[in-house]
């Protein structure tokens, strides 16, 4: 059978595709290298027109992370798929989900298992990189740590998919003055689109 095989080649073709079929223009530059990462892990180039960005948001996020800031994930899923070799200061990529203290936490606070791991990102939130890209509830429970005097990150990707909570999560980060946020508004969003939004930011190659 005939069919592409050099693993090079097909991002190469992948991306030029995607840059010739979303609609980039209105994005700033490093938003839209972001965004065609993201489009690239989910198939689909009409997500530009679910965008909601701060505009400092990628320097900041990138400035963090050349820094050392760790990367606080809420699910597993995002910090597989965060590629370690992309990242510039050896960075950690912290998911506390399945922290034994994670399911008696979530019983006494009476919430999800993905909304109680925040409690464990305590003294390492400020100046942290935050990619939450399954629980809307890790979300929600974020701004209100913030709004409680918990740290403050340098950036916050939040990319919850689904139907409960999702689109509200997001709107609500996308309310926030005093954070550098990127956002896909709505229903869509998931793991693999929120680590590939991590990996465009960590580095610049494609
Ligand atoms: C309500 C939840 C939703 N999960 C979705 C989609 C996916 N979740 C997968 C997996 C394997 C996991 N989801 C959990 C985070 C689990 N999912 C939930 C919760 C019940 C509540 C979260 C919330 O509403 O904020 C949550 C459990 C919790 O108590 O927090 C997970 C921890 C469940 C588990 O396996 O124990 C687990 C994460 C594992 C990890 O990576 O660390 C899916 C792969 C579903 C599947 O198995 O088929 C899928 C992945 C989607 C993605 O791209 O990330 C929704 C749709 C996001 C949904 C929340 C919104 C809704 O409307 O329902």
């Amino acid at each position: 059978m005939s069919y592409v095989r050099d693993g090079a080649e097909i991002y190469r073709r992948s991306f030029a595709t995607i840059r010739a079929e979303a609609e980039l223009g209105g994005l700033p530059e490093d938003v839209a290298r972001v965004a065609v990462r993201m489009i690239h892990a989910c198939g689909m180039v009409d997500l530009v027109g679910d965008l909601a960005w701060s505009p400092g948001v990628v320097a900041a996020a990138g400035a963090a992370l050349r820094d050392g800031a760790p990367v606080l994930c809420d699910a597993q899923m995002v910090a597989s798929g965060v590629t370690r070799k992309r990242l510039p200061a050896g960075n950690d990529v912290v998911c506390s989900l399945g922290d034994p203290r994670v399911p008696e936490l979530a019983e006494r606070l009476g919430t999800t298992r993905s909304a109680a791991a925040l409690e464990l990102w305590r003294d390492r939130l400020e100046g942290s990189v935050v990619a939450i890209g399954n629980a809307p509830t890790a979300l929600f429970r974020l701004l209100e740590m913030i709004d409680e005097g918990a740290g403050r990150p340098a950036a916050v990707l939040g990319v919850p998919v689904g139907f409960i909570g999702a689109a509200e999560s997001k709107d609500a980060l996308a309310g926030r003055a005093d954070l550098e946020f990127l956002v896909v508004r709505g229903r869509r969003g998931g793991s693999a689109m929120t680590a590939a939004a991590i990996n465009a930011i960590a580095s610049d190659e494609e």
